[in-house]
């Protein structure tokens, strides 16, 4: 149930505040961003572009990666026949936890993982923020992390340059040998990207070419990114959360122009 005080609105002044299902429309929690891509678009760059150029607000990222599954030690002898392309690879459910304490406006603790030894590490990455940025291979697998998402993003590269990034990558930072990512490449990542990935654009709300070099994009994004964040604090003053769960608007002073009344 909603409760409004005994103050007069204009109808679009209502519109922005609720949905017809009168729920808020502005929400005071966290803002996520979903950020997908194949492997090697760019996605960790274009979420560094947008924390470098969002000054002054707290901006975290979550790493998809850091929810791989650690191998077992037999997988890990056999670590060259495994397919980490797969959303079966990642804990999907774990990242999903935690994306909704998250909104619940907890401070968490996510997993580290490491590529060259396949396995979870002893340190943890504590994640808060105003803003939260998700990035990986398969943030938008599942409808409930999609649904969990306030914008949702596709960074589009070309697969001859995301193979040709890659192959820098994994051969300098994750211990690979050029045979080794050669072979993933065509027996794994690349059918994954067809099966899993590519069917997953259509969900994007934006699709950045390019990647993080596209500038234009990345202005126009952080844009509406202020816009979001500027509805999320205005949700924030405006709207109390009692305990069972019915929403109280406080303390709103709008100009109104022509007057409607609104009946409690
Ligand atoms: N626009 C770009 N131009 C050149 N190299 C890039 C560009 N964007 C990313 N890279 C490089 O490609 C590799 C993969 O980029 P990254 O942002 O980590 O991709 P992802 O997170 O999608 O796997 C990194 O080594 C990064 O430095
Ligand atoms: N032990 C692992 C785990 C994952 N991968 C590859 O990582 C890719 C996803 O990470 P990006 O940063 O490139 O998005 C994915 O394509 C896996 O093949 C790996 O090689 N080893």
């Amino acid at each position: 149930m909603t409760s409004l005080p005994n103050q007069n609105y204009l109808p679009s002044q209502l519109e922005m505040m609720f949905n017809k299902e009168t729920k808020p429309f502005v929400k005071p929690e966290t803002l996520l961003i979903g950020v997908c891509g194949g492997s090697a678009s760019g996605k960790t760059s274009v979420c560094r572009e947008i924390i470098k150029q969002l000054k002054g607000k707290k901006v975290d990222i979550i790493a998809q990666d850091w929810f791989y599954k650690p191998l077992t030690e037999e997988q890990r002898k056999d670590c060259g026949n495994y397919n980490f392309d797969s959303p079966l690879a990642i804990d999907l459910d774990l990242l999903t936890e935690k994306l909704r304490e998250l909104k619940q406006g907890k401070v968490i603790q996510c997993p580290d993982y490491d590529f060259v030894t396949h396995s979870r590490t002893k340190k943890t990455h504590q994640v808060s923020g105003d803003v939260i940025l998700i990035e990986g291979i398969f943030t938008f697998e599942t409808k409930e992390l999609r649904d969990l998402y306030d914008m949702k993003i596709f960074v589009d590269v070309d697969s001859d340059i995301r193979l040709s990034r890659r192959i820098l990558r994994d051969t300098s930072e994750r211990g690979r040998t050029l045979k080794g990512v050669i072979e993933q490449y065509l027996r794994f990542v690349k059918p994954g990207f067809e099966s899993f990935v590519v069917p997953k654009r259509k969900f994007a709300d934006v699709i950045i070419l390019r990647g993080a070099s596209n500038k234009v994009a990345i202005d126009l994004l952080l844009e509406r990114i202020k816009v979001e964040l500027r509805n999320h604090e205005i949700g924030k003053k405006q709207l109390k959360f009692n305990s069972k769960s019915t929403y109280t608007l406080e303390n709103l002073t709008i100009p109104t122009f022509k007057k409607v009344s609104i009946k409690n």
